[in-house]
């Protein structure tokens, strides 16, 4: 599998992606392609336009020409590689599809984007049917818009835009999450994710059930479970939000946060303390040193459905980065 699948999708509706604009969509909605949980299917389901699909599916063309759809990245950032997805669709997969991305500041309406100048990420590419199909990008441009056009016309389920978020800093207040994966933070090491994954506590919003957060295994032994975020920026944190809805039965007994600095040793951000379970916590801490990385420490296992680390970036670092990117 390349490396670049395992990086956030910046389309996903878990951050706010939305389809923006299709042609056509005779047989299913385009907006399926940004839903955030992977495709089903159910056979022989019939509704009054046909076999009813999980993902964007246009009728069969009768004249040459292709079919687009644009979508508009919930976390705006630098592409890696695409996933066109093709689950399902068997006998009705697109045979070629190419990717463009655009940048643009503001709200431009559909209308626009349409007319705008793309910039080519993915060349005309043979696809296979009900399989992922991955094509890396190289292009270090930060991107708010991506185009999938599929040729001629078909089914596909998910498109999976994968990347590293760069957030425009004149949007962002002086204190925000600076361990939200919507701000470009990142899960760099952890201990054990049995369950669930650990980036699910960096993802916006209320987790939505127990299957929406970091899950580990019951711990046989005397360690204890921890994990490791990438700071959106080097940062003092002045809060700290350990959130342990929806897990009842397997909550942490207790959590520790502590900060490092590049290579740095850690240092305390907060002493262990006693948790609850189904509690969404919020802790005062000292932002006396700046962190790059946090580690958050459970004990001795446990469900943690988020995790936010309230802050002050260092100045100048996210404007630095977005400079570099919209070159
Ligand atoms: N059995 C099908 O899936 N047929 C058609 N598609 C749908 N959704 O019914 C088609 O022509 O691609």
């Amino acid at each position: 599998m390349d490396a670049f699948a395992a990086l956030p999708d910046l389309a996903s509706r878990a951050f706010g992606g939305g389809v923006v604009h299709a042609n056509d969509e005779f047989f299913a909605a385009a907006d399926h392609l940004v839903t955030a949980e992977p495709p089903v299917h159910s056979p022989r389901t019939f509704g009054h336009k046909g076999q009813v699909y999980d993902g964007w599916e246009t009728r069969r063309r009768r004249e040459p020409g292709s079919d687009v759809a644009i979508v508009r990245l919930g976390a705006p950032g630098v592409i890696r590689g695409v996933d066109v997805d093709t689950a399902f669709f068997t006998g009705n997969f697109p045979p070629y599809a190419s990717i463009d991305g655009l940048s643009v500041r503001g709200y431009p309406s559909a209308a626009d984007l349409v007319a705008a100048e793309w910039v080519p990420l993915v060349p005309k590419s043979p696809l296979n049917g009900d399989s992922r199909n991955l094509f890396a990008v190289a292009d270090e441009r930060r991107f708010t818009h991506v185009r999938l056009t599929i040729h001629p016309d078909g089914g596909v389920a998910r498109l999976r835009v994968h990347g590293v978020v760069v957030p425009d800093p004149a949007l962002l207040p002086d204190v925000f999450d600076v361990a939200a994966a919507a701000h470009g933070a990142a899960v760099t090491e952890c201990s054990d994710m049995f369950y669930g994954h650990p980036e699910k506590m960096l993802m916006p919003g209320l987790a939505q059930h127990m299957g929406d957060g970091w899950e580990t295994s019951r711990r046989r032994d005397d360690g204890n479970d921890w994990v490791v975020v990438r700071l959106a920026a080097p940062a003092l944190i002045s809060l700290a939000d350990l959130d342990t809805t929806h897990f009842k039965g397997n909550a942490p007994g207790w959590a520790a946060l502590s900060g490092r600095s590049g290579d740095s040793d850690w240092f305390e951000i907060l002493p262990r303390v006693a948790l609850t379970p189904d509690t969404p916590h919020r802790f005062r801490v000292d932002p006396g040193r700046e962190a790059t990385h946090v580690r958050l420490d459970i004990f001795p296992d446990g469900g943690m459905a988020r995790l936010r680390l309230h802050g002050r970036a260092r100045p100048g670092f996210l404007d630095e980065q977005f400079r570099r990117r919209s070159s």
